[in-house]
This record gives C-alpha cells, structure tokens and sequence, in this order.
C-alpha cells in the first residue's frame, strides 16, 4: 500500500450561512469534474498560510440545494481529487443541551443517522467496500478545530452527538424530545449524514463543527424552531466561523504526517470483491475514492 504521508490539503464544507472564504492567496473557483455528477457549486482553492485549501459552499452559493439533494457523493470525490486529506465541516445545527446555547460551537464526535433518502456510499455491485465507522471524525483534526475556536475566544463544546435528520422540515415536538431525551442527541441538522461516511470511505480525515443556531423544539422557554432566528444567528456565526477556517492552517501546518487515527487508510481491508469479480465501471468510477487500494 502507498504510504499516507505528504503534504496537507485542507477542505472547508460551508454550511449554512457559509459561501465563501477570504484571505486565500492565488484564489480560483474551479469547476471539478466528477464521475458521481456534478459537485454542489465550483470549489475556491487556493493557499492561505503556506497550506493549500478547498473550499466547497455545500448548498451552493445562492443556497439552491435542500439537504436531501446535495450531491455528497459527487462532493467527496470532487475533493479527493483536488487531493483534500483533510475535511472541516461547518454546520448550522439546532441544540438540545441548555448549556450549548445559540451562538456556541459543538465539535461534534458521533452521529445517529436518520436520514433515509440519499445515496450513502461510494460502493456497491461489483465493489464492496465496508469501513469502520464506530469513530466517525478525526480526534487530530478535531483537536486542531477545537483549539482554533478556544484561541479566537469562541464558546466551544468539545463532542457531541450529531443526529442527522432527513429534513427540509424541522422535527416534531415529539420527535425533538425523543432525540434528546431518549437517544441523547446533542445537536440536530440535515446534512453530515452521509458527508462523513462518504469523507470516511474517501480516506479522508473528516472533522464537523456545529454552530448552533436554535433550540429546536424542546426548550419550553422557546418555543417551536423559528426561521428569522435561525438567520440571524447565522449571520453572527458566519464572521466566527471564517475566523476559525483562517486559523486551521497554522494549526496543521503543510506537511502531513499519516494520521495517527487511521482515517487516512481506512479502506486498507476494506474490499471484499474479488480483483477477478469487480465491475470494471464501478472500479473506473472510484479511481479517486479507492484509487489507492484498488491501483496501489
Ligand atoms: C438554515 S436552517 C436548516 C439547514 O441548515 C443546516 O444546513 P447545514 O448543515 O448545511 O449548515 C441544516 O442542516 C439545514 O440544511
Ligand atoms: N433545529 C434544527 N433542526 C435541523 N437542522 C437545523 N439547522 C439549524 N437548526 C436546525
């Protein structure tokens, strides 16, 4: 197998409220061909601190695309060959925690998927691939994150349980008390699910940061989930979160070394289909996902 050291390539998933970024040197919108369609918008690259960077809007700019239809697929494989090795997700998310309040920052640290209408893997018929999933983010790039936030005096949880609901609409006063009181969610959105997976079967170090915007449902002092104040949260987390991204470079720095953690090789032993068994569409399809293992 090759080996994962090299040199560091920082995706930046944008969220809601999060289009772009600045202070990219030789900055560049670049149209990515994929083979899983067409990723969500152009990807900004460019150098911020002597570390390349890859920023990806994932709603598009503009917002046209609901979290059932972002093209997840066609975005991790637009990344992994710009060569991202690491993923910062940035997310709005509603809370169920009192002490994680509108306006905080939640390193998220697991997920309970809900969600049921999205492609959720690279692999299938004629290639299957399994990967572990039991740490879905990377504890290197997590630390990097959480440290960034402390450092620009950002209130920031360090974990959190993520639960990824189908959407576009916000969850029942039933639904939003079972997820909190029953499954012991931490946070709630629409779109890390199947990002993280898919980031995971890329090989990719995949780190999330939830910025909270609402209480959803639950908290009997606020009432149902509302929009404007969504919005206006948002705006407010958007100047922190830029200010976050802008710090990740200096904190990974560009050389790379493989990750302690293993997300750089997930897939090591993760294909069961036989070299003589495969579907050569399906391998030609995962050059950039599996390219390691299915060419190295
Ligand atoms: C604007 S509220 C609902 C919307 O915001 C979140 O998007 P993202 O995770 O991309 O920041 C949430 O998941 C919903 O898609
Ligand atoms: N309460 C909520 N539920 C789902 N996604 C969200 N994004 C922001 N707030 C949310």
């Amino acid at each position: 197998m090759s080996d994962t050291a090299g040199e560091t390539v920082i995706g930046v998933i944008g969220g809601s409220g999060l289009y772009d970024i600045d202070g990219l040197e030789n900055a560049q919108w670049r149209q990515v061909e994929s083979p899983w369609g067409a990723p969500s918008d152009a990807i900004l690259t460019g150098v911020l601190d002597g570390v390349k960077m890859a920023f990806l809007p994932r709603h598009g700019r503009g917002h046209v695309h609901a979290p059932s239809t972002v093209p997840y697929r066609a975005n991790i494989d637009a990344l992994k060959r710009l060569g991202v090795t690491d993923i910062l997700s940035v997310s709005a998310c509603g809370s169920f925690r009192e002490d994680m309040a509108p306006g905080d920052f939640v390193v998220v640290d697991q997920f309970i998927d809900r969600t049921f209408a999205r492609d959720k893997s690279f692999f299938g018929t004629g290639c299957v691939g399994h990967v572990s999933l039991a740490h879905p983010t990377c504890p290197r790039l997590s630390d990097a994150a959480y440290e960034a936030a402390k450092s620009l005096g950002i209130t920031v949880h360090m974990g959190g349980t993520y639960l990824a609901m189908e959407g576009p609409q916000f969850s029942t006063l039933a639904e939003s008390k079972m997820y909190r009181e029953v499954w012991g969610a931490d946070v709630i959105g629409m779109t890390n699910m199947p990002e993280a997976k898919l980031a995971r079967e890329a090989e990719i170090c995949y780190a999330s940061i939830a910025m909270i915007t609402d209480y959803d449902s639950w908290h009997p002092d606020h009432g149902a989930v509302d929009i404007a104040q969504i919005i206006a949260t948002l705006t407010g987390n958007a100047a922190k979160a830029r200010d976050l991204v802008a710090r990740m470079p200096a904190r990974l720095g560009a050389a790379r070394a493989p990750c302690p953690h293993g997300c750089d090789r997930a897939l090591e032993y993760g294909i069961m289909t036989a070299p003589e068994a495969r579907d050569p569409a399906l391998v030609a399809k995962l050059d950039a996902v599996a390219g390691r293992i299915l060419n190295g």
